[in-house]
């Protein structure tokens, strides 16, 4: 996902005013606080102005010792309001945090498959990481600052003009320059930060990817090659943090700079403007020794919420430039979801009546259907084997079952209902589905196997692993089914990880079951036991059985050959090896393959 403003300023800012909704309690008691420590701010350099102009008629100790413990007190109300808006604002910044992280990962929860092929789990990660930090960081940093430089403008300002109007225009003369400035390396910063977050998403991606594949980087002594990679990636990385910290470091300084030559300009003009004679009339444009120490208070008021503008300008940007990288993930919608009207179907009334009518499937972007014209039915109970070469569309077909790809109306049904009418959730609970790729929670085995129920109890449990023909093995394992499995636990073999996600679909007691070469890792007579059993007894399911071992395939009621995205070839092993064509090639060439090894 390449990083592109999805959206103007204007609506990225209705955007972050989105993000505080919620939170509208708080960021208001938060704002209003800093408003209190920003009158206070304004209202005690008056009364150090009072105070040391009547001393400097008459000096009374008394008077001093009054004064100081007032400013004190108040400079303390202070202290503790300015961190009681911090906590308020910060703490919102942390719950927009929490809010978005959440947001996301339930907003993932709905896209399909598709979605996850398409972008690289790094780049989600980071997204859902680094940039909803960015965000916080806007929400707690840059909106407590952007306050703060507002309400120091808005008060202080006018304090310093009613002091002394010329005064104050000459130490404020800078600050134009200063925004203009400001102005002037945004484009820029934003563009740098959208660099930093790629190149920061590119090094997620290879790490996961590496760590994910260590096994083949190591057997293909690939480990040069990666870490060369790697580094060309973390050299960008730096190179895009080293552009944006050269145009920080040139930015930053300069507003300090300008900012306390506001400073200077008072002291060198003001100090000639004072006028000692309290009593005698003022001269036009001079001013008190207590108003000359109110301005220069004030003006240092303005200079901090000045200069540090730069750095809220990079927090606002960095949140900006990550308000679009997670609006691409929340925008990306499924095409996958419940129809308006869709049924919710009862687990107990479906049988596992499965029609295909002229089926079709041609996945985004590839020149030619993946399923084409591909109609068959499969009677409740009937065991179904799906065989044919790599590539031929098998596991399009078992994804298409639960729409776990997208298939249009009017191809697919079942019970004679279109599987398109129907809720998503109910479809996909009368279809016990075991991928490919046997994937295991790092967890126990037994939470692994009740994954689609964890009230499930031992006893089904057990029976399940039974049934996958895994409990004995189960058994021999440290902690039996209380063994920890998976990057915290023991590794199970290729084919203990399938019988175990085998038993997590047995588990459901789904009317159907889809194995797509699921038992490739298991051994022809286990694999072949297993599908004997499941296609015996009273209650017997609708098992789709894909594989590539046609031995096993062999006992199936009915087996259906896939060629090139069609069905070419439909019925029993006996009457298939009768007919010849491609099922008699494939199986031939198995038996001879056999023969061989043998
Ligand atoms: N996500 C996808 N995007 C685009 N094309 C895909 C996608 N998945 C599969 N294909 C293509 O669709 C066709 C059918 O693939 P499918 O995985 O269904 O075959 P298969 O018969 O299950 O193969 P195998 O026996 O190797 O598992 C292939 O040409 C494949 O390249």
């Amino acid at each position: 996902m390449a990083y592109s403003p999805a959206s103007g300023s204007y609506s990225r800012f209705r955007k972050l005013l989105g993000y505080l909704r919620t939170h509208r309690t708080v960021t208001i008691a938060g704002i209003v606080t800093l408003l209190g420590v920003n009158l206070l701010g304004v209202y005690i350099p008056l009364i150090i102005r009072d105070g040391v102009d009547e001393l400097q008629g008459d000096f009374n100790l008394d008077r001093l010792l009054a004064l100081v413990p007032l400013v004190l007190v108040l400079a303390s109300v202070m202290w503790v309001m300015r961190m009681t808006s911090r906590m308020l604002i910060f703490g919102v910044g942390r719950r927009v945090e929490f809010d978005l992280k959440q947001t996301i990962f339930e907003h993932l929860l709905t896209l399909d498959p598709a979605y996850f092929a398409r972008n690289t789990i790094g780049d989600l990660i980071n997204r859902s990481t680094s940039d909803v930090d960015n965000i916080r960081r806007l929400l707690g940093f840059a909106v407590l600052s952007l306050v703060n430089t507002f309400f120091a403008y808005g008060f202080t300002l006018p304090m310093m003009l009613l002091i002394n109007v010329r005064l104050s225009l000459m130490a404020i003369a800078v600050y134009p320059l200063m925004l203009f400035m400001v102005m002037l390396f945004s484009d820029r910063l934003r563009v740098q930060q959208g660099d930093v977050q790629e190149a920061l998403s590119h090094l997620s991606e290879l790490v996961q990817e590496d760590l994910s594949g260590i096994g083949l980087i190591k057997i293909y002594a690939q480990e040069d090659n990666e870490r060369r990679a790697f580094r060309v990636i973390n050299d960008r990385l730096l190179q895009a943090n080293l552009k944006l910290a050269k145009t920080r470091n040139m930015l930053f300084p300069l507003l300090e700079g300008l900012a306390s030559v506001s400073l200077l300009v008072l002291l060198a003009f003001g100090a000639g403007s004072i006028t000692l004679e309290s009593t005698a009339p003022m001269p036009a444009g001079s001013l008190t020794v207590g108003s000359f120490i109110a301005l220069i208070l004030y003006a240092e008021r303005m200079v901090f919420p000045t200069a540090l503008l730069g750095f809220t300008l990079t927090a606002y940007q960095r949140g900006e430039v990550s308000i679009d990288r997670i609006e691409t993930i929340l925008l990306a919608e499924t095409k996958i979801r419940d129809a308006a009207d869709a049924l919710v179907l009862d687990p107990a009334e479906v049988q596992g009546w499965l029609k295909a009518d002229h089926l079709t499937l041609t996945y985004p972007g590839a020149a030619t259907p993946a399923l084409q014209e591909v109609s068959f039915q499969i009677a409740p109970g009937e065991t179904v084997a799906i065989v044919g070469p790599i590539g031929s569309g098998k596991s399009t077909l078992a994804n298409v079952l639960p729409r776990l790809l997208n298939v249009a109306p009017g191809q697919l049904f079942l019970e004679g209902i279109d599987v398109t009418r129907i809720t998503l959730d109910s479809l996909r609970r009368v279809i016990a589905y075991v991928p490919q790729e046997s994937f295991l929670f790092s967890t126990t085995i037994r939470e692994n196997v009740r994954y689609g129920d964890p009230l499930r109890s031992q006893d089904e449990v057990q029976a399940a692993a039974q049934a996958a023909q895994i409990h004995l093995e189960i058994l021999n394992f440290p902690q039996t089914y209380d063994t920890l499995v998976g990057e915290r636990g023991i590794t199970l073999s290729g084919g203990q990880r399938q019988r175990t996600a085998l038993a997590r679909a047995l588990l459901m007691d789904a009317p159907i079951l889809i194995l797509d070469d699921a038992l490739s890792s298991v051994d022809n007579q286990t694999a072949t036991a297993i599908l004997h059993n499941l296609s015996q007894g009273s209650q017997r399911k609708t098992v789709i059985f894909i594989s590539h071992q046609l031995s096993a395939a062999a006992i199936a009621d009915r087996i259906l050959v896939m060629d090139q995205g069609r069905i070419i070839q439909a019925g029993s092993h006996q009457d298939l090896l009768a007919e010849g064509g491609l099922y008699r090639s494939l199986w031939d060439r198995q038996t001879l393959e056999a023969v061989v090894r043998s």
